[in-house]
């Protein structure tokens, strides 16, 4: 946390010395007998949760414009309560306007702040539920959860493609399933690495949750080769699907994390709808397209060659 935020962090120290310095250079320290204890300690308890919700805040967020309004709404809120509590042992001139204006314009201040950020942490929120809600269940199911993305493995891709077949035939509604595969992945792989590949496919996982609707269900069924099982949709919907997440991933330019070299990525993929067929049935026609696809395009490449 310290070096992600190296910088807010000397910023909000370095106020507050200056706060202090500034205090004993206009004010005076009381005399033992006139510091009220039980506000040195109302005051300073306010001033260490404020503290604490800063520390809190900073520890569990990455940069970015949020975090900085966050930052800036509770270093306001923290700052001005630190002068509250200053005021009670160093004696300012009731006149100046650090003494009363600082106190009862940084927590208003910070308060408004501190409200316009979580509005946007608020929508950042519903923003990653909604990315989690198409992971169903598996938060639930950690024995059926792939460690590396998060999502289902290919166990509860087949659970749960049986259920959906199942509620698609009570209530006759179509039903698709599609297999991506990313192609060439064996060579990212062997030229940066496989952290890289790592980093690579979760980076993917983000991408395809952002392009899915929220009733669809994404799984990491084998090494390269995610599902995608489309409730209530058709073949050609499925196969729009399709083509809208392979066109996602073409334009997406992965950075790598050791020389920022941008990667591009193209996938295959083989879709299938449901009909008569069972989970497994599904689960084998699709791969057999998506096979015959990444056939043709290695035949499409030869030629161009
Ligand atoms: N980094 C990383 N690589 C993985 C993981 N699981 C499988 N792989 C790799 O994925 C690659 C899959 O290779 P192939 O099945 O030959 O697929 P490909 O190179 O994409 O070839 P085509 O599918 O024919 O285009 C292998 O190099 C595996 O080692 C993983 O969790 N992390």
């Amino acid at each position: 946390m310290i070096r992600l935020h190296k910088w807010k962090l000397l910023a909000v120290a370095l106020i507050t010395n200056i706060t202090i310095v500034i205090s004993l250079a206009v004010g005076e320290i009381k005399a033992w007998e006139h510091i009220d204890w039980l506000d040195i300690v109302g005051e300073g308890g306010v001033s260490l949760l404020a503290a604490l919700w800063l520390g809190f805040t900073l520890n569990s967020r990455p940069n970015g414009p949020v975090t900085n309004l966050l930052t800036l709404g509770l270093g306001l809120i923290f700052v001005g309560t630190f002068q509250d509590l200053l005021d009670e042992v160093i004696a300012i001139d009731k006149g100046l306007f650090l003494s009363g204006g600082l106190e009862s314009t940084l927590l208003p201040a910070g308060l408004t702040v501190l409200t316009f950020g979580l509005y946007h942490w608020h929508k950042e929120q519903l923003l990653f539920t909604e990315q989690r809600r198409k992971r169903e269940q598996v938060f639930r199911e950690y024995r059926l959860q792939d460690g590396l993305t998060g999502l289902g493995d290919a166990r509860f891709l087949r659970r749960q493609l049986a259920l959906a077949l199942k509620h698609a035939s009570n209530h006759q509604q179509p039903l698709a399933l599609v297999l991506l595969d990313i192609d060439h992945f064996d060579a990212t792989n062997r030229r940066f690495g496989h952290a890289e590949g790592d980093r690579l496919l979760q980076e993917l996982t983000e991408i395809i949750l952002l392009n899915l609707r929220r009733t669809d269900l994404l799984c990491r069924y084998a090494g390269d080769r995610f599902a995608v099982v489309l409730p209530n949709t058709g073949e050609l919907m499925a196969g729009e699907i399709a083509a809208q997440l392979s066109r996602a991933i073409e334009h997406f330019a992965y950075k790598t994390a050791q020389q920022g070299e941008t990667l591009y990525q193209s996938i295959s993929t083989g879709t299938c709808t449901a009909e008569e067929y069972s989970a497994e049935a599904m689960i084998e026609r699709a791969t057999t397209r998506l096979l015959q696809a990444k056939d043709s395009k290695a035949r499409l490449q030869v030629v161009a060659a």
